[in-house]
Formats: C-alpha cells, structure tokens, sequence
C-alpha cells in the first residue's frame, strides 16, 4: 500500500514537472523540468510566507509574498504555453529580488536568507545554454554582489526575532539542501533517460524496428560465448527474403520497405521472448535462438516460413506481393569453437536452401543435439 502511495506522489511529481513538453528528450539541453521545479518551489514558499506571516499578522510580508506568488504563477504558465526563455529569465530575476528585499528589510541578514543566492547561481548553470554565457553571467554576477552586499551590511530586520532569525538559519539550509538535492536528481535522471533513449536508437532499424546490425551481431557473439561456456546448445539462422530484387522491380521501392516491415513483424512475433532477431543488412535476418535444440529450432523456422508464405500483403492498389523466405540453420556442436564458424554453417544453409528452389530451410549440422 505504502509503495502504491509513494510510486503515485513520485508519477504525480514527474508529471507536473514534465508538463508542456512536446518532446521529453528534444529539451534535455533547456532543462524545462528543472524551471518548472523551480517555479514550484518558489510559488509553494510563497504560500508558506504568506500563511507563516498573516497568522503573525505582519501583513505587508504576506502581501509581498502574494505578489511574488502572482508572478511565479506567470513564469510557471510561460513554461507550459512555451515562451521558455521568458520563464527561463523571470526565475532568476523574481529570485534575486525576492531575497535582496526579504533579507534586507523584512527579515535581517542574520536570518541567512541571502543564503538562497546559491540556489539562484546553480539554477543558472544548470537552465542557461552556452550561447546564453552572457545571461548567465550576470545573473551569477549579481547573485554573488547581493550576497556579498548582505554580508557586509547586516541589517538587523523587521519582522524577526533573534530566536526567529535561529529557527530562519535552520529552514534556509534544509531548503538550500533540498533544492540542490532535486535539481542534481532531476538532471541526472533525465541524462540516464536519454543516454537509454540514445542508445535505443543506435541499436534499432529504422525501418523494421528490430536489432540493426551492430546490435544483433553483438547479440550472437555473446549468446554463442554463454551458450559455449554454460554447455548449452544454442541455434543460429539467417534468413533472406527471395526473389526481393523482382519485388522492388515490379512494384517500386516503397512497396519492397513495406514488404520488409511486415515481414519483420510477422518474424518477430513467431519466435520467443529468449530469442533475438536483428536485420543484418538489406533483406537479410539473423535469428539467434538460445537454449534449444536444432530439431525445435527446426520446426519454429519452418513455422515462420509458413507465416511468411501465408501473409497477405498488399500495395496501396490492393495488389497482393508474394513473399517467401529461405532459411539457413546451424547448431552448436563439438566442433565448433568460433562464432564466425557456426555463422559460416549458417550461411551455407541459406545458399544450399536459395539453390535448392528457395522458400525452404536447410539445415547445416552434423550434430543433432
Ligand atoms: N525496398 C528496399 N530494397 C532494399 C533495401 N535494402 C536492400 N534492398 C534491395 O534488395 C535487393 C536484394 O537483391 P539480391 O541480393 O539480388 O537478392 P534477391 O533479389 O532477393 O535474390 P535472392 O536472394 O537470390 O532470392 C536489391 O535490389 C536491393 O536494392 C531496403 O531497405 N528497401
């Protein structure tokens, strides 16, 4: 129950914090999420001050507070409708006014408030691009002058006492702490979900949505050291689609991608989870299956030619494009002890399988395990 809650709160945060993106790993540089945080944070302190202050009846904080909240509910609107840069530029100033005013005249610089400037400055670094060096800088500039101005003045303030101005000192640093916490953890995150995001793509075809071929030969070197290793045996098959050069030919380029892509997805959904299957290269596929015997192996490859031969697939003129596949198999066995030799094997069940009559599967093994 108490994980239901507490994935919910985390699901609802995410959300509010990714509101009016578009495009969740198109913005990774503008740190749209870490803006909206920081509105968040600001509007909810508000709020604080204004509830803190009213009950202690000094209105003229609350009232300060209510307009500092008016306007970070602006910059928080600029954020979702897309004027970006300018709520990227309000936080910053509302920030560096906020404080100056509170920790000047209201509350005292012994209360620390001007602590909050190092808030102001990581915010900059994290949300202000490289071309945006010169915003950046003066935004730091300030924050560090003001801080420094804080330091060097110490005024006593309005509205808190010496134990006020204690209690102050303890809240600035947990929020402080607080906000850098987050901001650290929502960068992060959002560096590991495009670094997945990145490498996702690197490793997919664009056009069938399977492994590409650096990903799938990757995956057959380490299936066939595992299955090696663990004394397993282990299938390796290469499929080619015939006659695909006529394809093209007789009903043009788009209609073979077509073919491709659904031939694709009916391969993909015959073998099992355990399995992997990636385009090696044009109307050439690889199917690794782990853990299996040839004789099963068999008979799921021949279970996919059949699909394949079965589907109907039809160009945008409703003609139907016959497609059939030929399928070279070979198995782990006691004299293999190279990848390169089982993938040989293979290929020379493709070429036996094309020059027997294609549509058919010709397995390369001595070895019936
Ligand atoms: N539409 C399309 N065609 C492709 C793509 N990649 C490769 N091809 C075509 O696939 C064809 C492969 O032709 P071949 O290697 O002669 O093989 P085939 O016609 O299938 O003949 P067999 O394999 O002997 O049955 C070539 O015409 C390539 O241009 C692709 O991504 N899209």
């Amino acid at each position: 129950m108490r994980g239901i809650v507490f994935s919910s709160i985390k699901q609802l945060i995410k959300t509010l914090l990714n509101l009016g993106f578009d495009d969740e790993f198109g913005n990774d540089l503008n740190q749209k999420h870490v803006v909206n945080f920081s509105y968040m944070m600001f509007c909810l302190s508000c709020l604080f001050m204004i509830a803190v202050f009213s009950f202690r009846q000094m209105y003229s904080v609350s009232l300060f507070s209510a307009f500092g909240l008016f306007i970070g509910v602006i910059g928080l609107r600029y954020n979702y409708i897309g004027y970006f840069s300018r709520a990227q530029l309000l936080m910053p100033i509302i920030k560096i006014s906020q404080i100056t005013v509170l920790s000047l005249f209201y509350f005292g610089t012994s209360s620390g408030f001007h602590w909050f400037f190092v808030n102001v400055i990581a915010y900059s670094f994290v949300v202000f691009r490289a071309d945006q060096r010169a915003t950046k800088g003066w935004i730091v500039g300030a924050s560090v002058a003001l801080f420094l101005l804080c330091e060097l003045v110490n005024t006593g303030g309005l509205y808190l006492s010496t134990v006020d101005q204690e209690i102050a000192i303890i809240l600035v640093f947990l929020a402080v702490a607080f906000n850098f916490a987050m901001v650290i953890n929502l960068v992060m995150n959002r560096l590991k979900a495009v670094n997945h995001h990145l490498r996702t793509l690197a490793e997919k075809d664009e056009l069938t949505g399977l492994s590409n071929r650096r990903k799938v030969l990757a995956d057959a070197v380490n299936i066939f050291a595992d299955s090696v290793i663990n004394r397993e045996s282990c299938v390796f098959s290469i499929v080619d689609l015939d006659h695909f050069k006529k394809i093209n030919d007789t009903f043009g380029h788009e209609a073979g991608d077509l073919v491709l892509a659904k031939v694709s997805a009916m391969m993909a959904s015959v073998i099992r989870s355990q399995d992997e299957i990636g385009r090696y290269g044009g109307e050439e596929f690889i199917v690794i299956m782990r853990d299996t015997s040839l004789k099963k192996a068999a008979a799921m490859m021949e279970h996919m030619r059949q699909s394949v031969e079965d589907m109907l697939i039809e160009t945008e003129h409703g003609i139907v494009i016959p497609v059939t596949i030929s399928i070279g198999l070979a198995a782990i066995d006691p004299s293999v002890s190279r990848y390169e030799e089982i993938s040989a094997q293979a290929d020379k069940g493709l070429y036996a399988a094309k020059r027997s009559g294609r549509n058919r599967l010709s397995v390369q093994s001595d070895y019936q395990n």
